[in-house]
C-alpha cells in the first residue's frame, strides 16, 4: 500500500502524549519525545523500572481499554500485541487522536522520523515509514555536515 507523510510541526505544549505498553519501545520513544516535552502517561501491565523513574510520566499498570484514549491528540501504540496496536488505530479515529503504531507504519496516522535538534532548528529525515535505518544514516551525515560547518 502506498503511504503519504505530510511533514509538519505539531504544538505540544498543552498536550499530554499517551503511550499504550510500558516496555523498550516506550523507553525508547519517551528519551527521543523528552527532547521536547515531558509530559507523558503510559498505560500497561508491566512497565519498566527505568520508565517509572522518570520524571513526567504517569504511570498506571493495567491493561489498556478503548476509554483510555480520551482527549489525548498523540498516541504512541507500543504493545508487543499486533493485533492490540492495529485496533487502538483504528478506536483513535472515534477519539479524533492521531496514533503511531509502533510495528506498522501502513496503520500509523504519524511515523516519527529521525531528528537532528540544534537550538531552535529542528532537521528531520523521513522514509514515509520505508527505511528507517537509512532516514538514521542520512540524519547523521547531515548532523556531521552541519557541525563541521560552523
Ligand atoms: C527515526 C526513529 C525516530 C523515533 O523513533 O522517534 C524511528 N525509529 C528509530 C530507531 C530504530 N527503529 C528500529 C531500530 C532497530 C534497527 C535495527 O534492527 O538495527 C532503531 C535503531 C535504534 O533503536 O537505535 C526498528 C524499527 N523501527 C520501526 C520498525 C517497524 C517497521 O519498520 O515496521 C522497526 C523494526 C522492528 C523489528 O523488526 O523488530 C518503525 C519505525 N521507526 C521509525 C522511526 C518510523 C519510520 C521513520 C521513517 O520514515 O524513516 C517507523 C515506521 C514508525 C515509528 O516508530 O514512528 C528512531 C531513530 C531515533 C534517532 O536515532 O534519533
Ligand atoms: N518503532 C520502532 O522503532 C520499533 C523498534 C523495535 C520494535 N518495534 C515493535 O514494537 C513492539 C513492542 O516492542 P518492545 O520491545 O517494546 O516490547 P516489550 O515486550 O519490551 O514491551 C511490551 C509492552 O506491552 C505491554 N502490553 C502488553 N499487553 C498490553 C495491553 N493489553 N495493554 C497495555 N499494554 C500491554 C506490556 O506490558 C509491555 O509493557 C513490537 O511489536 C516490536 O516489533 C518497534
Amino acid at each position: 500500500m502506498s503511504m503519504t507523510f505530510l511533514p509538519i510541526s505539531i504544538n505540544i505544549s498543552e498536550q499530554q502524549i499517551l503511550l499504550v505498553g510500558g516496555g523498550k519501545v516506550a523507553l525508547h520513544k519517551i528519551k527521543l519525545l523528552k527532547r521536547f516535552t515531558s509530559d507523558f502517561k503510559v498505560i500497561a501491565p508491566k512497565v519498566l523500572e527505568e520508565i517509572k523513574g522518570m520524571d513526567g510520566v504517569e504511570i498506571e499498570e493495567r491493561e489498556y481499554e478503548e476509554a483510555d484514549l480520551k482527549g489525548y491528540l498523540l498516541v504512541y501504540a507500543t504493545t508487543d500485541n499486533h493485533e492490540l496496536n492495529h485496533l487502538i488505530s483504528i478506536q483513535g479515529k472515534q477519539y479524533g487522536c492521531l496514533v503511531n503504531v509502533a510495528d506498522n507504519a501502513v496503520y500509523s496516522d504519524f511515523v516519527s522520523p529521525a531528528i537532528y535538534k540544534c537550538d531552535e532548528f529542528t532537521i528531520a529525515v523521513g522514509s514515509d515509514g520505508r527505511d528507517v535505518k537509512a532516514s538514521i544514516a542520512l540524519r547523521n551525515k547531515i548532523r556531521d555536515f552541519l557541525q563541521n560547518s560552523f
